[in-house]
């Protein structure tokens, strides 16, 4: 496989009055071909800067990147035709239709006309292509955006939060067409806080925290390395809980002491966890293995839950002592 996205070492140190704020923090991430990638972090902790340096719309103090091989900023103007981007929410003109929209940027782009109604029968709004974009949902009016980023049939495809402040019904048609588009041979980049969403989608991600790379490969290996093997622990009575930790703590296990259960972790065998409790006369009405998920390895490598639709500003970057001025506000 060839990476079709690499940057390693990636800073970005913005300035204000109040001082410098390192966005970026010798960041790395590697995309390889066809595949959907998530690109997850908090709020804050340097998605939208990453994207945004990536295409040349922030110069960064240090670091590498290249698309598709090529190195950039230098090689942007050749790669820029293979990358299709929306990092900020296109506006449209409501009393257009999609079909106009997209051919009045097909005609500025020197597109065929023809390729307007592949990316509509693509994107799922062929049906609705005359009506105008006013009368569209919100979903609607992200997959016109997609549409329009994929005019010139990138190879690759790079969205910021597409599928925030969507339904359910939304996210679902989201899913359905970045996975139509992984199946033509596209590279899809998505960066995104929601995380069921993203274990349901991508192949592979990067998680980012306070301007690092915490976590990446594919989803399973993701939670293969972050998984602790755990055990909900019920009583029979509940009373037993407080006693019952304190002897699986001597036992060696890690324990947490939950409302109506124990959460334990670190026993090699969930015999022990039994025959422990039973020699003391507590018994066990439910022993159940705790799957993980993304979320909470998220959560253990941010330090932060994420909330679905909640644009809730978890800042975790670093703020350096100011120096003299690289980059600045507005960049
Ligand atoms: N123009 C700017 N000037 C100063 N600080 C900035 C600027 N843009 C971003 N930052 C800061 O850089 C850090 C990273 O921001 P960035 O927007 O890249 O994060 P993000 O992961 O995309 O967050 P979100 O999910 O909220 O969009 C944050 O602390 C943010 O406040």
């Amino acid at each position: 496989m060839s990476a079709v996205l690499e940057i390693q070492g990636l800073q970005k140190t913005y300035r204000s009055r109040k001082g410098v704020r390192k966005a970026l923090d010798g960041f790395d991430m590697v995309v390889e071909a066809g595949q959907v990638h998530g690109f997850l972090g908090p709020n804050g902790s340097g998605k939208t800067t990453t994207l945004r340096t990536l295409l040349g719309l922030i110069r960064p103090n240090a670091g590498r990147m290249a698309i598709l091989g090529r190195e950039v900023p230098a090689a942007l103007p050749e790669v820029a035709g293979s990358v299709g981007a929306i990092v900020e929410s296109p506006q449209f003109f409501g009393n257009f239709s999609a079909q106009d929209t997209l051919l009045l940027l097909a005609d500025a782009g020197g597109v065929e006309r023809a390729r307007v109604f592949e990316v509509l029968e693509l994107v799922g709004l062929r049906d609705r292509a005359k009506d105008r974009v006013k009368t569209y949902s919100l979903g609607m009016k992200q997959r016109l955006a997609v549409a329009s980023a994929l005019l010139k049939n990138p190879r690759l495809l790079i969205l910021d939060e597409p599928a925030n402040g969507l339904d359910p019904g939304g996210i679902r048609e989201m899913r359905t067409l970045m996975r139509n588009l992984a199946e033509s041979g596209m590279t899809v980049v998505l960066s995104s806080h929601i995380l069921g969403e993203i274990q349901l989608i991508c192949d592979s991600v990067t998680i980012i925290a306070a301007g690092r790379r915490v976590a990446a490969g594919s989803v399973a290996e993701v939670l293969a390395q972050h998984a602790t093997s755990s055990v909900r622990v019920r009583l029979e009575s509940a009373v037993d809980l407080p006693a019952s930790a304190a002897a699986l703590r001597e036992l060696g296990a890690q324990v947490s002491l939950e409302q109506d259960h124990l959460m334990v972790s670190g026993i090699a065998q969930p015999s022990a966890i039994t025959r422990t409790l039973a020699l003391r006369n507590v018994f066990v009405s439910e022993l159940a293995p705790v799957s993980v998920d993304l979320e909470s390895v998220f959560l253990e490598l941010t330090g932060t839950a994420p909330v679905a639709g909640e644009h809730r500003q978890v800042d975790q970057t670093v703020m350096a002592q100011a120096g003299p001025a690289h980059g600045g506000w507005g960049q």
